[in-house]
């Protein structure tokens, strides 16, 4: 048995920074005797997946980093729900409120931070909190049980986290932000506002520019009151107005603080033995908010302290990626241009995208990518590494063609060093993630993740990690290159419906679990797809998973900028009756609709009607769903025809009622509109619509895959029918085959483009046997439906938990 004396490890806290600390030492052989003393609880977890908790995707015991096994398997003393009080640095003894002294050799602070708490009256108030732990979080889940309107302050990172998870637990969230843009701190204006545009759409409500003064109520919090006189109900306020570091032990210990515990590039503190990690320390005047640097530190610090020779700690530049589902927002470095910098940008409103790169002396200092962030790893490393702007680089980012090289290369994983850290969030660096691959022959990036933990939190590192498979595996790479339809899955379209069928999947749930989805709850564009493919693949036994919608389906009404709806009822043809728009009339003078729009498919859009009047005015207009939420049949167009025009050879009305009737509240992809005419002088404008139909002498001709939107597009003539049965079943199998081969959201036009026409005409044209087939499944999917506002109405509790009174704010 060896006599040396093992040195006394104390560390305090008991999160990632000091057990991950903890963990090098381990691996690098470190002789010492650890004791850990949390405040909190519970073994370490690890705190960034408590947005997942929130929102409901992962449960307190999913995110468990090192469970109460590991620290008995370590030998390592642990003293949990205990707070540190000082550091006797004379004794060289940590002491506690529980009474427990602790000797020591060497400490580790890593206390960590807590949430700043406005000064304002009444912030004591019940119903007040922030969130930074399990308690909170759990407080926050039980809240939502009782309370239906929250408050978030600060539109920072954590307060769109959160408010995302209070929206996913049913309860009405407004944002109240101080600046004028969310996000300020990482994004710049143009970002700011589309990231603020896509989580309207998920549901979340902003008020900026808002100071609060008060917080109102008795011993409960009801609202909040701002500086401008304006108050907002509040039956839950989350503060989430930054974090300020952890410090009291320290500074009662006499160790120099400043707004961190100062620490130097070995993170040392200015008293000897005593050192500090994480948030809680202030290195070079940086105090870091995220987990990465605090990987960074440790590995430092672990080396330090186990006498392994190493680099000096010189500070990290950080990345954050917000992790809401569908969201994909990433933001490194320098992102506001000033005079020196050379910037690239491109945004792209069709697929909402936007990049911008920033150069100093041409090396690239900064970036910020919105809607496709799967170049985020590769700018990280090159802005951390200061790299120069090549064409290659800038042709890699940007998507285009290197002349004569084709598409450039930013990755190259020759350049990257070992000990480089690939997955911020749980600090695996490449060397790991190639080991696992080299020594342990994994081929997936599942698999990477259950080794050793890489994209298993945000899902930022996952195209580096590919990047890494690839480049190891060459050839062996299975899923390299290919497209899933979102970052949760390789899988394509085609892949997930026929895994569906072969595997007789049922719920979105079920599809996301068995297919191995790298975000167990999936994302805002994974899971409305599956949901359409599951219920167009099984009509009949079909359940309706209302979360899987987006929030306009959700609601059968379309959410305006300012938070409230618009009622759009259906006017079969774009005809009305004066009994119809008498009740119109009525309902918007009851319901003080703002304004009454006449659309451009011919109907009537009452907009501006308030959330919880929607069920009282679909009760009092009794008219059908007009569906303008929905990807779902809109429209059909229609000119006056034969019926009254001198030109007209068909009865364009009556057809184009008789098909609105026959195909409302049918699924699509995406939108679907038709026009019918009564003869070729086209008034109804059958050119732009999914379906154009113009009356001719001899019968109908249909035309297809039109479009008026962003991306228009004229629509081709499909073929010529004689009467209106043949009509009626061309466009059925059209339908049809359009809602079985087309990708979610993608709407004809582009699906005619990409399938060919004449393999549509071949389909549907020359093989009456399937066009009969498609015919029957249509038939058999249009017996399904039925109008959701009615089911609204008959269903007291939807009605109650969807449309309860939401309204915030109330001037004074
Ligand atoms: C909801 C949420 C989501 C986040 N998401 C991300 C993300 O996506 N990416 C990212 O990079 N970062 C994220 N963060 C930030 C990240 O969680 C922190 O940077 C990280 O956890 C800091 O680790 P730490 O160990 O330094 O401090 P902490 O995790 O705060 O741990 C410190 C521990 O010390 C304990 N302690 C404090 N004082 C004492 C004392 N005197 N005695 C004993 N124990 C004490 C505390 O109770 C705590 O348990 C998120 C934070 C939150 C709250
Ligand atoms: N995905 C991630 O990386 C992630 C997620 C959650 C939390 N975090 C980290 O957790 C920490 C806490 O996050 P945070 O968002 O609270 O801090 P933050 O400092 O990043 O953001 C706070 C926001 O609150 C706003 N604000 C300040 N005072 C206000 C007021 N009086 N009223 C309204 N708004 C006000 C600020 O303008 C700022 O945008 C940060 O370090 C953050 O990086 C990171
Ligand atoms: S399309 Fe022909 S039938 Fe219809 S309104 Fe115009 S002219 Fe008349
Ligand atoms: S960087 Fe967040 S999971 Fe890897």
């Amino acid at each position: 048995m060896s006599n040396i004396k093992r040195e006394q490890l104390v560390v305090i806290g008991n999160g990632i920074a000091g057990i991950s600390t903890v963990e090098q030492i381990i691996k690098l052989g470190g002789s010492f005797d650890i004791t850990v003393i949390g405040q909190e609880p519970h073994p370490n977890y690890n705190r960034i997946m408590l947005s997942y908790v929130l929102e409901g995707s992962k449960t307190l015991d999913d995110i468990v980093l090192n469970d109460w096994k590991w620290y008995e398997d370590n030998r390592i003393t642990l003293h949990t729900d205990v707070t540190v009080t000082g550091i006797d640095a004379e004794r060289k003894i940590v002491e506690t409120d529980k009474g427990i002294t602790v000797p020591y050799d060497k400490v580790i602070m890593a206390t960590g931070s807590s949430p700043f708490i406005l000064p304002v009256p009444g912030s004591d108030k019940k119903g007040v909190i922030g969130f930074r732990n399990i308690a909170d979080c759990t407080q926050m889940l039980q809240a939502a049980q009782t309370y239906k309107k929250a408050a978030v302050i600060g539109g920072g990172l954590l307060g769109l986290e959160a408010a995302k998870g209070l929206v996913s637990l049913g309860m009405d969230v407004t944002v109240v932000h101080l600046m004028q843009d969310i996000m300020e701190s990482q994004l710049d204006h143009t970002a700011s506002e589309m990231l603020q545009r896509e989580l309207e759409g998920q549901g979340i409500r902003f008020l900026l520019g808002k100071q609060t003064t008060e917080i109102l109520g008795d011993a409960r919090v009801t609202g909040l009151r701002f500086k401008d006189g304006e108050e907002l109900e509040a039956d839950l306020v989350v503060m989430a107005v930054g974090i300020r570091p952890n410090v009291a032990a320290a500074k009662l210990s006499g160790i120099e603080v400043n707004r961190g515990i100062v620490v130097n590039d070995y993170l040392q503190t200015s008293v000897p033995g005593v050192y500090a990690v994480g948030e809680c320390s202030e290195h070079r005047g940086a105090c870091y908010g995220l987990v990465a640097p605090l990987f960074e530190q440790g590995q430092v610090l672990a080396k330090h302290l186990c006498g392994v020779e190493g680099q000096p700690y010189e500070g990290s530049i950080v990345s954050t990626k917000l992790k809401i589902s569908g969201v994909d927002v990433f933001s490194a470095g320098e992102f506001m241009e000033q005079a020196e910098h050379s910037v690239i940008t491109a945004k792209d409103d069709w697929r909402k995208t936007y990049k911008k790169i920033l150069m100093r002396d041409n090396i690239i200092v900064g970036a910020i990518l919105f809607g496709d962030v799967s170049d985020s790893a590769s700018l990280q490393s090159m802005i951390r590494k200061q790299t120069a702007m090549t064409e290659e680089i800038y042709h890699s980012i940007m998507g285009t063609e290197c002349a004569g090289k084709g598409k450039g290369k930013a990755f190259s994983l020759e350049q990257m060093p070992d000990d480089e850290i690939v997955c911020g969030c749980n600090g695996v660096t490449k060397k790991a993630i190639v080991d696992a691959v080299t020594l342990q022959g994994l081929t997936t990036v599942d698999e990477i993740k259950a080794c050793t933990g890489a994209t298993r939190s945000c899902g930022g590192c996952k195209p580096v990690v590919e990047q890494i498979l690839q480049s190891v595996l060459g050839d062996g790479f299975k899923t390299a290159g290919k497209q899933g339809i979102c970052a949760c899955t390789t899988l394509d379209r085609d892949e997930i419906i026929a895994e569906i069928r072969a595997k007789g999947l049922t719920t979105t749930k079920e599809v996301m679990h068995v297919l191995g989805w790298s975000h167990p709850e999936g994302c805002s564009k994974c899971r409305p797809a599956i949901h359409y493919y599951l219920a167009m693949l099984n009509p009949v036994t079909h359940q309706e998973e209302m979360e899987s919608r987006f929030v306009n389906e959700r609601m059968n009404a379309n959410i305006q900028k300012d938070g409230t709806y618009t009622v759009v009822p259906r006017m079969y043809g774009g005809v009305t009756t004066p009994e119809d728009l008498k009740k119109i009339a009525d309902v918007s003078l009851k319901y003080d609709v703002k304004v009454v729009k006449v659309t451009g498919g011919q109907r009537l859009d009452l907009i501006g009607v308030k959330k919880e009047d929607l069920p009282k005015v679909w009760e009092e207009l009794d008219m059908p769903s007009g569906y303008a939420y929905a990807k779902s049949l809109r429209t059909v167009k229609t000119c006056v025809g034969s019926q009254f025009c001198r030109f007209g050879t068909q009865d364009s009305m009556g057809m184009g009622a008789f098909l609105e009737e026959k195909f409302e509240r049918l699924d699509f992809p995406a939108k679907f509109k038709m026009a019918v005419n009564g003869c070729p002088r086209n008034c109804a404008e059958s050119c732009t619509k999914d379906i154009g139909i113009v009356g001719n002498d001899g019968g109908w001709e249909i035309f297809i895959g039109g479009n008026g939107g962003t991306k228009a597009r004229l629509a081709d003539s499909f073929c010529k029918v004689k009467t209106d049965e043949e009509l009626v079943e061309i466009c059925g199998a059209v339908m049809q085959y359009y809602r079985e081969t087309g990708k979610y959201l993608e709407r004809t036009s582009e699906w005619v483009e990409r399938m060919g026409l004449d393999t549509i005409r071949t389909a549907i044209l020359d093989d009456p046997k399937q066009r009969k087939e498609l015919v029957e499944r249509i038939e058999v999917a249009l017996q399904q439906v039925e109008d959701p506002w009615k089911k609204v109405l008959n269903d007291e509790k939807l009605r109650g938990t969807l449309y309860q009174d939401a309204r915030p704010v109330s001037s004074k």
